[in-house]
């Protein structure tokens, strides 16, 4: 290892300290000011003697400063009104043998015009990517493939599996899962291997579309078909998706007279456009999905079963997230890097603690519920870490309680320990203060640290 000595450490701290571009400023752990950079002093028009051990809310308007120093939580890119100008000012608590002693922040910039001239050119920027995206997006009409399936359980790999083997060819296949479980994801990965890639991918939420619309949704019309009828007609999807996919989701929604429609798609390839003289050729492979009971509902004459033979040629089962756990751990990883290279928001990690509850929790949104829940926490995180406290209240409470899976005796030493790492973590780790805190004695206290290996 290479060790610095303390004349170099020195130097390197006077050139980015003194030679920044940018302000800095040092408080202790009491929010008085230890160290102030010349470019500060010059911005705020102070002498440095004379700000130097003065409380940094008497210096510098709206400072935070000195509540960091004593939260230990830090606070990245927040906007600060100082002397009639928005910066953007971080603020980093400064830790020695695992205690709070201080903060270093900074200001990005001076003022408001360099602001202004970054902020539009970063505008500018994600506007260009949006337009290639969608310029891609326009091209191909689709946007995931197998690589993005995440997941390291036996199931998923399986799934993967089936999915490339059937993926080549025309077989319909029928996606059974949940709602957030996936299922259009693996729709586009299926269309995405097949030879069809580069042909459309039409997607049709067959239970958004109002009964009396589907027909002329999915199959399209004819000039003159009825009285609101466009001039030269609308193609339907079936015909927007020709050569390519058509992914019929919420399946089991779908009106019978439409069923009836689709089967004839299905058998001859064929569809008839509202106030069409003749059924008109189409090349479409199609891939349905539903969360629906489809053998209930043809039972109850709701769902033809000719049809469900027909789309039911190859199944895919999608089980929901409790019962795949150890996706859990790798999806939400993956989830919070999404969302942190999407956002800017610097939360690296998912507190431990956070995770078992992911674990424990049921997740009745499934996939969806969990990029929901991992997205809010960014937003709502004051550290590079997800805590419990960012998450929601359901979620909290719903996990501590899991009463099927645990026993009374299980959920309170679970909870008692999740107590006393909480108020640890609030006090900084002070024993005396988190006994007092708990309104237990010391000696208590540290039968249960041991007790809970914390
Ligand atoms: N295995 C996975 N890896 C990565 N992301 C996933 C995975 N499964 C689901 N997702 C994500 O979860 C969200 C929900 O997935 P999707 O829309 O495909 O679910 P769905 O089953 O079609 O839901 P619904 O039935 O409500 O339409 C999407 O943002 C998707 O990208």
């Amino acid at each position: 290892m290479i060790t610095i000595s303390e004349n170099v450490k020195d130097a390197i701290f006077e050139v980015v300290f003194e030679h920044s571009y940018h302000c800095i400023v040092v408080v202790d752990r009491d929010g008085i000011i230890t160290h102030l950079n010349n470019s500060y002093c010059q911005f705020l028009e102070v002498k440095k003697e004379d700000a130097i051990g003065k409380h940094v809310t008497d210096v510098i308007e709206n400072s935070r400063m000195h509540i960091v120093a004593e939260t230990g939580k830090e606070e990245i890119a927040q906007l600060q009104y100082i002397r009639g100008n928005h910066m953007v000012a971080n603020r980093i608590p400064v830790r020695a043998n695992g205690k709070v002693i201080g903060a270093v922040g900074t200001v990005l910039f001076r003022d408001t015009k360099e602001w202004v001239e970054m902020n539009s050119h970063i505008k500018n920027l994600l506007l260009e990517i949006e337009q290639y995206r969608k310029q891609l997006k326009e091209q191909h009409g689709l946007t995931y493939s197998l690589h993005d399936i995440v997941g390291s359980s036996e199931k998923i790999n399986s799934i993967k599996n089936t999915i490339k083997k059937v993926s080549p060819g025309d077989v319909s296949v029928l996606i059974r899962g949940e709602s957030g479980t996936g299922k259009e994801l693996f729709a586009h990965s299926i269309h995405h291997l097949s030879e069809r890639h580069n042909k459309p991918f039409v997607k049709v939420n067959c239970g958004a579309i109002p009964e009396n619309l589907i027909e002329s949704e999915l199959f399209g019309y004819k000039e003159g078909a009825f009285t609101d009828a466009k001039k030269g007609g609308k193609p339907g999807k079936f015909q927007l998706a020709d050569g390519g996919t058509i992914f019929l989701d919420e399946i089991g929604d779908m009106p019978l007279n439409a069923q009836v429609k689709l089967l004839r798609v299905l058998q001859e390839g064929e569809v008839e456009p509202i106030g069409a003289l003749r059924p008109e050729k189409v090349d479409v492979r199609v891939i349905t999905a539903t969360n629906q009971p489809l053998e209930q509902l043809i039972k109850e004459n709701r769902f033809r079963e000719d049809l469900f033979y027909r789309i039911n040629v190859i199944q895919v089962v999608i089980p929901p997230l409790r019962e795949r756990v150890e996706d859990i751990r790798v999806l939400a990883n993956y989830i919070l890097n999404k969302v942190t290279k999407r956002t800017g928001k610097r939360v690296s990690e998912i507190d431990p603690q956070v995770m078992e509850l992911f674990m424990q929790y049921r997740w009745p949104g499934n996939v969806r519920e969990l990029e929901n829940t991992i997205e809010s926490a960014v937003h709502l995180a004051n550290s590079t870490t997800i805590t419990i406290d960012d998450l929601p209240n359901h979620l909290q409470q719903e996990s501590f309680y899991d009463i099927e899976n645990h026993t009374l005796k299980e959920i309170i030493q679970r909870t008692e320990k999740q107590v006393i790492e909480r108020v640890l973590h609030k006090v900084d780790g002070d024993k005396t203060k988190a006994a007092t805190l708990l309104g237990i004695g010391k000696s208590s206290l540290y039968e249960k640290l041991k007790k809970y290996d914390l």
